[in-house]
């Protein structure tokens, strides 16, 4: 592994986004506030060969055959206690929608840089938010990537350029948002609970739907590099789309393992909410993107989850045994505006966040 870091480079402050950095003549080398793994040598790097994830048939899940809907139930409810992130296809999200949301996203990174930073705001929770890295005034190691966080829902916000954005992504969330309340009905039914249970309980009619966006440039030495470092998602589930280029590794097992979607599919993971909603039973999965020195990737990555003022604790019904015993909640509860505001206004550091509402339990001797 190449660890050679050019010291007189410019400092990074010189530079509002990666891709201005990325852009700048003959780099070579990336400034050592850049190189993650130097930082983190106990972070390894993802195991080969690829194994095969989980593939949940959405169409099955709405299908009037009541034993290939409770085969889907059953497989969404495995692929989150096991894997805690799966596919899904055929989703009935056209594809034209899904590549014109690239598309675009893709045009919002090529802005000029002065209007961008027209987005770069102070507050975790702004409705628009453009920034690098995760969050710099928390960093001493930058992540590779640029991004753009929109809210939009339960009230609708979007950056006013380019022209065709706020269209496209009213709808794209819309869609998105179906699919996911869907996914939910099913995982809420492989726990044991009614259909609309979570859905109920979290308040999704009024849940809060950010659209992030992750633009990460070719990076010259992609070795030392990271874009986005690991992390699980607050909420429910996030339904991440890429522009056909690959990064994204998920800890399975203890090893990070490289995903592939396949075309005009999603990939989904489980996100800190339903872990605790489950008491635990379906884990948050711990997730991270990789860089490469051949092609700028783009990931359009849509949080679903609980309305801002949902209070967030294990489902009382999964707090009882079938023999009626009681069983303890590992979590406290926490509003969800909260933990948002906590989660946005640290670093990317793993589960740190959901660790801090874990309840200890003492076992009698
Ligand atoms: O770019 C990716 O593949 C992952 C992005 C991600 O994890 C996120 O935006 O939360
Ligand atoms: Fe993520």
């Amino acid at each position: 592994m190449a660890s050679s870091v050019a010291p007189l480079l410019q400092p990074r402050d010189n530079f509002s986004s990666v891709k201005l950095l990325a852009e700048s003549p003959s780099l070579d080398f990336i400034p050592s506030s850049y190189a993650y793994f130097n930082a983190h040598p106990h972070d390894s790097v993802a195991s080969d060969p690829q194994v095969s994830i989980p593939v949940i048939d959405f169409s099955l899940l709405s299908s009037n055959n009541p034993d290939q809907r409770l085969q889907a139930i059953r497989d969404l409810g495995r692929a989150c206690q096991d894997w805690g992130f799966f596919m899904v296809v055929n989703h009935g999200i056209p594809e034209s929608l899904m590549n014109a949301i690239i598309d675009v996203t893709n045009e919002f990174f090529n802005l000029a840089e002065e209007e961008k930073m027209g987005y770069e705001t102070k507050h975790v929770l702004d409705p628009i938010r453009y920034g690098t890295s995760f969050n710099t005034s928390k960093e001493q190691i930058f992540l590779w990537r640029d991004f753009l966080k929109v809210f939009v829902h339960p009230d609708f916000h979007c950056p006013r350029s380019p022209r065709v954005f706020s269209e496209l992504l009213e709808e794209y969330a819309k869609r998105t948002r179906g699919v996911a309340r869907e996914l939910l009905g099913g995982i809420s039914q492989s726990l044991g609970l009614e259909e609309g249970y979570i859905a109920k309980l979290l308040d999704f009619d009024s849940g809060v739907q950010i659209y992030v966006a992750n633009y990460y440039p070719p990076c010259p030495q992609p070795e030392l590099a990271m874009g986005i470092a690991p992390h699980s998602d607050h909420g429910l589930l996030t339904l991440l789309l890429q522009n056909g280029v690959g990064g994204l590794q998920i800890q399975h097992n203890g090893k990070w393992v490289n995903v592939n979607a396949l075309p005009n599919s999603f990939l989904v993971n489980t996100g800190d909410h339903l872990e605790i909603v489950s008491n635990g039973k379906y884990k948050s999965i711990l997730h991270r993107a990789v860089v490469n020195n051949k092609t700028k990737r783009i990931s359009i990555a849509m949080a679903n989850g609980p309305s801002f003022d949902a209070c967030v604790a294990p489902a009382s019904p999964l707090l009882t045994d079938s023999h009626g015993n009681q069983i303890p909640g590992l979590y406290a509860p926490m509003k969800f505006r909260e933990y948002l505001e906590r989660q946005q206004g640290n670093k990317l550091d793993g589960k740190s966040c959901l660790d801090r509402v874990k309840v200890s339990i003492c076992t009698p001797q």
